[in-house]
């Protein structure tokens, strides 16, 4: 049941933010995701993390109903994502991995256009829109069209998006990708407050340091599988999260002695 410009209803029993059950994904009979299940606690900042292709985008596309799966169940607060697509998605707030806004709006508009598909009131939403283009300092380009966005302006009015409705579960693919020093401190306070108030966030990130900073929880995939999923203290365990990724997923062999011609082109 959502409250049209308030925050959403709970939607669910005091369950998990987000439950994922044996979800699989296969591309053409490939098989990318493996019957992975996670469990995300309410209130959690929960990171996931993996190597390039490890399945986090398509993991994260079948939790928030963007990309169908092959078996499996994703629920969000106790909502079967695919079962009941529409209340899943009223209670979530989604930006995904090279999301396509409408780039012809400006941010301004982007904002409006938005509020008006989350059915809020007009005057709620225009002032959350102008508080959201002023903390993430958008305000001078709230009326440049999306299309002239640099990338991390982009990724900025695509969190304003997903915030404008006041959703319980907030889940972003690569949040802080190519978005400045400064914008990303603004990001991580955001972040903190809507758990704080209660919100659930679930964030890919391959800025080990980010992730150990932020998170209380993290997930670590590789190959469409959990290799682990627990709190941040216990697995890092007084180490780092960047060696216990290492050690889990692997360090590759390297470049070696290989490359040597790297630098070698004749000087002018
Ligand atoms: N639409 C698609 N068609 C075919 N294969 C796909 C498709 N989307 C993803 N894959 C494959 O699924 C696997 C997982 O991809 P995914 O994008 O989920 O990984 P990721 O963990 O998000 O990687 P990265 O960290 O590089 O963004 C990869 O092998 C990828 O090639």
């Amino acid at each position: 049941m959502t409250d049209p410009g308030g925050a959403v209803g709970s939607g669910g029993t005091g369950g998990p933010a987000l439950e994922l059950d044996g979800l699989v994904k296969e591309f053409r009979g490939r098989r990318v995701v493996h019957g992975l299940s996670l469990t995300v606690p309410r209130g959690s900042l929960f990171g996931l993390v993996g190597p390039n292709g490890a399945g986090k985008t398509t993991t994260l596309s079948m939790a928030t109903g963007l990309l169908r799966p092959t078996a499996g169940v994703a629920r969000v607060l106790g909502l079967d994502v695919w079962a009941d697509p529409a209340a899943a998605k009223a209670v979530m707030g989604v930006a995904p991995d090279g999301m396509r806004l409408f780039e012809q709006l400006s941010g301004r508009e982007l904002l409006h256009y938005v509020g008006g598909l989350r059915r809020m009131p007009h005057e709620v939403t225009a002032a959350r829109a102008e508080e959201l283009l002023g903390v993430l300092d958008l305000r001078t380009d709230a009326r440049t069209v999306v299309a002239d966005y640099s990338a991390g302006m982009v990724k900025k009015i695509g969190l304003a998006a997903a915030l404008i409705h006041a959703p319980r579960l907030l889940v972003l693919d690569e949040p802080f990708e190519a978005v400045d020093p400064v914008s990303s401190e603004t990001v991580r306070t955001i972040l903190r407050r809507y758990v704080a108030t209660g919100g659930t966030v679930v964030m890919s990130s391959h800025v080990m340091e980010l992730v150990e900073g932020l998170c209380d929880r993290v997930a670590v995939v590789a190959d469409g599988r959990v290799l682990a999923d627990d709190t941040v203290a216990a697995l890092t365990a007084g180490g780092s999260l960047h060696r216990r990724f290492l050690e889990l997923v692997g360090a590759r062999e390297g470049v070696g002695d290989g490359l040597g011609w790297l630098g070698t082109a004749p000087e002018p």
